[in-house]
């Protein structure tokens, strides 16, 4: 695995650089809500600055479907993006055309600009050959640093690429080697633990995993299902009673690939969904039929520990309960913390990521202590799916 990062690029002086980041950030009420893309977006931002680049910022936001949404227009991240990165951020109308031009014209060196949302026009999301070819009349060189939009191949995360010299951010190249360490080249055994509500959003990713992995955890309402498939009674649980044969069938590939498939002993359950709900351990055999299980019990704990004990590489992806919900989150922490605990003793790779994850390892105390937290949803989904990100691969192919 190959790719060109900031070290490669020496005397950039005046040059203008297009920065591909992800500032999709959540925003309530006018306000980002969670400013983690914004901060891992920084240090690429600021050593181009500080090498002299004019550092011009290609983002979208939203999905305006190809015009302008004045609610989805980048001015209203523009104040983040300047606070945190505590250096002035200047904004153009539009990321092509005169609007950019000008606002591009009037940029001295060390200059930070940011462009109105890609997707304000057609092209982008069709990665058409104009508009890429009026995107990189902006630039003398392109970074990408948004892994987390890298599984698009539009004109911002791709096309450009095609284009001018192509480079990684840092937060792309961390990225990069962190999944790198995880699923590419680990070291074994990998253990995967793969949570969250449901089976049919996850298919492709358990069934590339038990592929790659020496051991597959199960939990959250999607281990519901596999434990259904197998002809227990879940209650009412979550469950997706329709994918018992796919839940099979994923257990079929673990056993030929020689994955281990750890599914839950013990569940904690309720009667209703709600913080604080009266709950108790239960044998997950013995789950009453008017009860559902909203986390996994202590010796699912365990025994998932033990694996984590066991691994020198863990990728992780969704939670193991209903973590938002106390005390429904304990199954999460306690493996999040173990997690934690053996990568800062140096004895575990730790690569976590996906939609809730972040939000679960945060709530968890642990998100600086593993080794990689991705702030990317889908694309860290496809990667774990073994699919192609597009917006990565054009950085491999640079010469
Ligand atoms: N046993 C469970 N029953 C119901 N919901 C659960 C259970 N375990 C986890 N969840 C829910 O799964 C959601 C996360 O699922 P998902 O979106 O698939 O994960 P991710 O976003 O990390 O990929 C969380 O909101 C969590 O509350
Ligand atoms: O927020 C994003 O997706 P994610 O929440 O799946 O990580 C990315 O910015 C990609 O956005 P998109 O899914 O509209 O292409």
């Amino acid at each position: 695995m190959t790719f060109k990062t900031l070290d490669d690029l020496t005397d950039i002086a005046g040059k203008r650089v297009l920065v591909r980041v992800d500032l999709n950030v959540p925003v309530k009420d006018g306000k980002v809500t969670d400013a983690t893309r914004i901060e891992r977006v920084v240090p690429t931002i600021r050593e181009l600055s500080e090498k002299g680049a004019k550092v011009i910022l290609l983002a979208h936001f939203g999905r305006p479907k190809g015009e302008p949404v004045a609610d989805m227009s980048l001015s209203l991240i523009a104040p983040a993006v300047e606070d945190i990165l505590d250096q002035r951020v200047h904004f153009a109308a539009d990321c092509i055309g005169e609007k950019a031009a000008t606002a591009i014209a009037g940029m001295s060196n060390g200059d930070v600009l940011l462009l109105e949302n890609t997707r304000f026009h057609k092209g982008e999301e069709k990665n058409d050959a104009e508009f890429t070819k009026a995107l990189s009349a902006n630039g003398d060189i392109y970074v990408n640093d948004a892994f987390s939009a890298a599984h698009r191949a539009h004109s911002s995360t791709e096309g450009v690429a095609r284009l001018l010299p192509a480079y990684a951010g840092r937060t792309m190249q961390a990225e990069l080697e962190a999944l790198e360490k995880g699923l590419g080249n680990p070291k074994r055994p990998v253990v995967a633990i793969v949570g969250g509500a449901k089976v049919s959003t996850k298919i492709d990713l358990l069934m590339n995993l038990v592929k790659k992995v020496d051991a597959l955890v199960i939990g959250g309402g999607m281990a519901n299902t596999f434990i259904a498939a197998r002809g227990t009674n879940v209650g009412k649980s979550l469950c997706e009673h329709d994918l018992a044969d796919t839940a099979k069938q994923i257990m079929i590939e673990a056993a030929t690939a020689g994955c281990a498939i750890v599914l839950p002993v013990d569940g904690v359950i309720a009667r209703e969904f709600k913080a604080g709900a009266e709950n108790e351990v239960v044998d997950i055999e013995a789950i009453p039929a008017d009860a559902m299980v909203l986390d996994v019990g202590p010796k699912s704990i365990a025994a998932v520990n033990d694996w984590v004990s066991k691994a020198e590489t863990l990728v992780w992806n969704g939670p193991l309960g209903a973590f938002e919900i106390a005390p429904f989150d304990k199954a999460t922490v306690a493996v999040a913390k173990h997690a934690a605990s053996r990568t800062k003793s140096g004895g575990l790779v730790s690569v976590a990521g996906g939609g809730d994850t972040v939000s679960a390892m945060n709530h968890a105390g642990v998100a600086d202590d593993l080794t990689y937290v991705s702030t990317a949803g889908g694309a860290f989904l496809e990667w774990m799916e073994g699919k192609p990100l597009p917006g990565v691969d054009i950085l491999h192919q640079q010469k």
